[in-house]
């Protein structure tokens, strides 16, 4: 395949770029869906006219790769906007001018549609939404959620923020940004004050005081006071709590007898005398005390809560009155870290990550033998590991044995959830209890709907009686939708008034990072940038006299942490949805950042046509085809031999390119070829497998006489410019050792001066158990498994974009817009969709034919006759998404790429496989 093929003639389209099109005929009646796993079936038609402004098309190759594009001016002039009311109109689509419904025209876009700029605002003389409440409640109002926050909360923002991506930018590849929950969003402090506190110290726990990450600059920590707050040159201000070290000796004290106590009886009484002993807290919040009780008595438990409701008290507490070791299973080091920072000081905590030094590792390990650590943080892959689980394979009367293993963000265990993790699949009760002698299993998550729950419950073996469950969203959150063809104006509009305006801080979040190219220093090659959407953003609302920091997964760590601490200890008040959340459950875990004091905060939701388009095409990026998975079953087995003691490997940037595969659907699969009912290979930690050799002292021949490594390395290396080039596993196969016993023997002949070497190509490793006898059945499972798994998301897309949708149709159907309205709507529908109501409305909106389409595949096959292609990889080029084989900086040169955004991908597929018949007769996939 020739990737630098620059023009494939794709210029010439069988669409006619800016013609209207012929009507299609009206969508059918709406069907209720049965299940989320028959997607196509469920899902319900449109009753409203979705539409859009179709802006002048651009279909020069130039126009996509203009940089960021700048907001058009507001057409029309402002409207007043009374204090408390929306700034602008919450509208149907159908409001807009010229409407162009999508139930009945615009099958295809003109080529560049997506890569101009956005759509010019328009106002509409409609009732507005009305953000006073019709209690009137004061953003200062008191906490709603039970409990009493007693001596006011340290923990506010932290982990998980979910991995977003972005929202209406030109097209050039369109690209998510890298999944990570720690979130992509712009924080604000509105005010832009600065403020200067001293304070007296630092609240750590016990061990924390020896990690690197607690590291904090002098110039900005000062001691003085008990609360106090961090101020940067910018303006972004947090408060930290701080604890007084007289407070210490006595609180011990009282600790100790309060824990003497719970040990002794496990009553309410003796568990809120703890409470206020640990925390300074008078109440339990709602679900705690409960979740608590079943923990000490031994019951595995499935915990649900709102974000910011409290979950992680629910282990503390318990692991302080345990005898043993409690595990925190957390799927990021930034939650790690994050959650370490807040355990009570009288707790000690330790964590195991990959980005520790080997020196730091041990030295946690050491403190986890000798029983030193109460509460240990570690990542699901860590139980990949031979030698950290047999640590814990000890008897109960040693100090390291395991008392209670908590799986935090609980759903990533299931495929069904909005944010699986293969290697959460390995916390499988049966697992923990074979390899940790353990007993009692602590899930927790915000947001799960009941297939979720079930499959998690099923996973741990949480018995159906020991779920806690409370209301998703915490009732101190005000929410609203607003449909928006200019975001970026209508949000700068919306801080600037009433309450938005009050707040103090506040979070935007963005979707997508997006790549843009630039001409190089050297005029001979473009440049690819990646761009992300929370940078532009910042830096438009900087420049509107709004101090903001951009926050997203491709900065440095170090910046990164910078921000979140300045920020995190703020109450955030406003939570700001840019770009529309992939579901329901990121919505919620996301406005959950809002109010987690309890008192009264508003999110607000931005969405728009252009975006849901680009994030349903999105939902089928991990999506792949029998045929792939069959020869990547092929390759999986291909080293079979008699001897299943020899580890394989699987070059992970390779086999993705080679099997059109992301790096994350190979390990699913291969998760599920270990822990699914047969297991046909046991998986192994990941390793570089490629090394480069150079010998330095003694002659290469001489060395390999008097050691069998090095003399399997000259056997097994290919010489590559005087060097040895060499696969680990393979030569460590050879000489029957493990390969990480290999490397360690490489590093003593390194330490001697014999050799140097460098290790490259990541692989995932693993031994095969059982060749399957049926290659055919198998790929058939697994690929009916993944693609259930891709209609599961684009049903909870769908979902999720047909209740901003609704909610705006409720406020238009009032004509009075009261904020309350939406936010009663909206808390309903989130708790119809938690409960798994079939009775859901879930919008279809997505186009089924273009009469274009065949002719355009067509095309499109003829000007790259040279490329083999897929069905699958064809409708990907034409919904603008990049994919392993077919990456987005090469095809988004295309005249076609992106073009039938709207028509449904399946439907893609299938006119692509049709064309594939026509063009290469019998020979296509
Ligand atoms: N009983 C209580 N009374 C008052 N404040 C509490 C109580 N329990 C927890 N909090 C405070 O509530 C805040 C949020 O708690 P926590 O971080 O445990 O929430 P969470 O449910 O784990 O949130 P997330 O879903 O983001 O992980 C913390 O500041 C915590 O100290």
């Amino acid at each position: 395949m020739d990737y630098d093929s620059d023009s494939d003639g794709s210029h010439i389209s069988a669409t006619p770029p800016r013609d209207p099109l012929p009507r299609r005929p009206p969508q059918p009646p709406p069907k209720p869906p049965t299940s989320y796993k028959s997607t196509a079936s469920t899902k319900r038609s449109s009753h409203l006219d979705i539409i859009f402004k179709l802006k002048k098309p651009s279909s020069s190759k130039h126009d996509k790769i203009e940089p960021v594009p700048e907001p058009e001016p507001i057409q029309q002039p402002d409207l007043p906007s009374p204090v408390g009311n929306f700034p602008f109109q919450i509208r149907r689509p159908s409001d807009q001018p010229h409407p162009i419904s999508i139930g009945r025209s615009l099958e295809t876009l003109p080529a560049g549609f997506f890569s101009t700029r956005r759509a010019s605002f328009s106002k509409i003389c409609k009732p507005s939404l009305n953000f006073e409440p019709e209690t009137s409640p004061e953003i200062t109002a008191e906490p709603k959620i039970n409990g009493s926050d007693g001596l006011g909360s340290t923990k506010t923002c932290n982990k998980k923020l979910p991995n977003l991506i972005r929202g209406d930018a030109p097209l050039p590849p369109v690209k998510l940004q890298k999944r990570s929950e720690e979130g992509n969003f712009v924080r604000l402090n509105f005010n832009g004050y600065k403020r200067k506190f001293t304070a007296k110290g630092k609240k750590m726990n016990s061990y924390s005081y020896k990690s690197k990450y607690f590291k904090r600059s002098k110039r900005r920590v000062k001691s003085e006071v008990d609360t106090g707050s961090l101020c940067d040159e910018e303006g972004l201000v947090s408060e930290i709590k701080l604890q007084s070290k007289a407070e210490k000796p006595s609180r011990c004290e009282s600790v100790e007898a309060a824990i003497s106590a719970v040990r002794s009886a496990v009553s309410e009484e003796n568990l809120v005398r703890l409470l206020k002993a640990i925390y300074g807290y008078d109440l339990f919040r709602d679900g705690q005390l409960e979740a608590i009780k079943m923990i000490l008595a031994g019951k595995s438990t499935m915990l649900v809560l709102p974000t910011g409701a409290g979950k992680s008290l629910c282990y503390q507490i318990p692991a302080v009155v345990l005898p043993g070791i409690t595990l925190v299973v957390s799927p990021l080091v930034a939650l790690m870290i994050d959650q370490l920072k807040q355990l009570p000081p009288m707790i000690q905590g330790g964590l195991l990550s990959s980005s520790q030094g080997p020196e730091e590792a041990a030295e946690t390990l050491r403190m986890v033998q000798e029983g030193s650590i109460k509460v240990l943080f570690v990542s699901p892959e860590r139980f990949l590991n031979a030698d950290f689980l047999s640590i814990f394979s000890t008897p109960n009367s040693t100090p390291n044995f395991v008392s209670l293993v908590v799986v935090d963000e609980a759903h990533c265990v299931s495929e069904w959830s909005h944010n699986f993790r293969p290697s959460y699949m390995r916390l499988g009760a049966s697992l923990l209890r074979a390899k940790l002698n353990v007993e009692c299993i602590l899930a927790m998550t915000a947001t799960a709907t009941t297939t979720t729950l079930q499959s998690i419950m099923s996973a741990l073996e949480i018995s159906s009686t020991n779920l806690i469950q409370k209301a998703q969203v915490r009732d101190n959150l005000w929410l609203s939708v607003s449909l928006s063809s200019n975001r970026m104006k209508d949000m700068l509009k919306l801080m600037k008034s009433s309450p938005f305006l009050e707040a103090q801080s506040i979070i935007v979040y963005c979707k997508f990072q997006s790549m843009y190219s630039s001409q190089a220093i050297s005029n001979f090659y473009l440049h690819w940038i990646l761009q992300s959407e929370t940078d532009v953003i910042s830096r438009y609302l900087c420049d509107n006299n709004i101090s903001a920091k951009s926050y997203h997964s491709g900065m440095l760590a170090r910046d990164r942490s910078r921000i979140q601490e300045l920020f995190c200890a703020n109450k955030i008040r406003v939570v700001i949805h840019y770009s529309l959340p992939e579901s329901l459950e990121e919505y919620v875990q996301e406005i959950g950042r809002g109010g987690r004091d309890g008192r009264l905060s508003y999110c607000h939701l931005f969405f728009d046509d252009v975006t849901y388009y680009k994030l349903r095409s999105l939902m089928h990026s991990d999506g792949v085809d029998e045929f792939a998975v069959n020869k990547f079953l092929c390759q999986v087995f291909a080293d079979d031999t008699s001897s299943h003691s020899k580890v394989c490997s699987l070059v992970k940037e390779l086999a993705s390119r080679k099997f059109d595969m992301k790096e994350e659907v190979m390990l699913t699969l291969l998760t599920h070829l270990e822990l699914g009912e047969t297991q046909y290979l046991h998986l192994l930690p990941q390793l570089n497998v490629t090394c480069t050799l150079n010998f330095h002292k003694t002659s290469p021949m001489l060395l390999a006489d008097k050691d069998t490594a090095v003399a399997a390395i000259l056997k097994k290396s290919e010489i590559k410019q005087g060097q040895y080039v060499f696969n680990i596993p393979t030569v460590a196969n050879s000489i029957g050792v493990a390969p990480g016993d290999l490397s360690n023997h490489l590093q003593n002949l390194k330490a001697k001066g014999e050799i140097t070497y460098e290790l490259k190509d990541p692989a995932y490793c693993y031994k095969i158990v059982k060749v399957p006898s049926d290659f055919c059945s198998l790929t058939e499972l697994l690929t009916r498994w993944l693609l259930d798994i891709e209609n599961c998301k684009v049903w909870k897309l769908d979902a999720m974009y047909s209740s901003a949708v609704f909610a705006v149709d409720t406020c238009e159907k009032t004509h009075d817009c009261n904020v309350a309205q939406q936010t009663t709507y909206l808390q309903e529908r989130i708790s119809d969709y938690f409960r798994g109501d079939n009775n859901l409305d879930v919008l279809d909106k997505m186009g089924q034919n273009s009469p274009f389409l065949r002719a355009d595949i067509k095309v499109f096959l003829q000007s790259n006759s040279n490329v083999k292609f897929t069905p699958r990889a064809i409708a990907r080029i034409m919904h603008g998404i990049g994919s392993p084989a077919y990456p987005s900086s090469i095809w988004s040169r295309t005249h076609f790429w992106g073009r039938y955004i709207q028509i449904d991908f399946k439907a893609v597929m299938n006119a692509a496989k049709a064309e594939l018949m026509n063009f290469v007769g019998k020979d296509a996939p």
